[in-house]
């Protein structure tokens, strides 16, 4: 698979004097076209400075980041802002969605800011991926009327809208219960399966077992990976048991 993302020794540091220390220290990361990966580690190791990093939401102090062919580091603030609106989704825990919006308005009104595009098409792109995504009759609730695995749900929906070729979720379902948590990675599963790329931050081995690469984060560097095979639907609890191992081994 062509590569999409491809990151060399990248540094990214934090604080002033002596207090100053690289929270990315030297990690190389490639991440193929269509491919899913998680990302794992204790608290603090980097991951989701990683994320920032690899989808240009941050500049890097040191080393070079390549997403589809541009340097990152090279890119002037519309061309980047371009890139992650074009080419990259964005989920996180908690949706960030307007309490004066109703659903609808909320997915699209990143892409009506956008003025390429006709209000029409982009409504109708909105009410077929909330559909898709089985939260179509909401359209018309407020964001405090529907639950947290709808709302999540929603986020995605946004995220899609511009047919990004990766999706980065930072602990997309660690606000949700077990249940909705499972929902939605089959949702990022299906995502993933129609040629998607995906990177998640997560501290949940359910979710990271969906994947099928996991890199392992500590003090800056990834200090280990678990390659798996493509998700069927069918081995999850075989999956999950060999990634609880792999961190007990490492010892996260
Ligand atoms: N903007 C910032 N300014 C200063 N320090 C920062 C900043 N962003 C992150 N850090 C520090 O960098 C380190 C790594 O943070 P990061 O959020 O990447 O970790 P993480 O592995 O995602 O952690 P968690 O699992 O707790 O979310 C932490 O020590 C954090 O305090």
């Amino acid at each position: 698979m062509k590569k999409m993302i491809i990151a060399d020794r990248i540094v990214k540091s934090f604080g002033e004097g002596d207090e100053r220390r690289n929270v990315l220290d030297g990690v190389s990361v490639e991440i193929s076209e269509g491919e899913f990966v998680a990302v794992m580690g204790p608290s603090g190791s980097g991951k989701s400075t990683l994320m920032f990093a690899l989808s240009g939401t941050d500049s890097v102090d040191g080393g070079t980041v390549v997403f589809d062919g541009k340097d990152l580091s090279s890119a002037s603030e519309n061309e980047l802002s371009d890139i992650r609106r074009n080419k990259m989704g964005f989920v996180f825990q908690q949706p960030t969605l307007l309490k004066n919006l109703n659903i609808l308005d909320n997915i699209i009104l990143p892409s009506m800011r956008d003025n390429r595009k006709n209000a029409a098409s982009i409504s109708e792109k909105a009410r077929m991926l909330m559909k898709r995504v089985g939260i179509a009759e909401l359209e018309n609730r407020e964001i405090t009327q529907v639950s947290g695995g709808q709302l999540q749900r929603a986020g995605i929906c946004r995220a899609l809208m511009n047919s990004p070729k990766i999706i980065f979720g930072d602990e997309p379902t660690g606000a949700l219960n077990s249940k909705s948590a499972q929902e939605i990675m089959d949702l990022f599963s299906e995502i993933n399966a129609d040629g998607t790329a995906i990177m998640l931050v997560t501290h949940d081995a359910k979710v990271a077992a969906r994947t099928e690469r996991i890199m392992f984060m500590r003090d800056g560097t990834i200090s280990s990976e678990l390659a798996l095979p493509k998700f069927d639907g069918t081995d999850l609890d075989d999956r999950v048991e060999e990634v609880t191992e792999k961190m007990r081994e490492i010892g996260i």
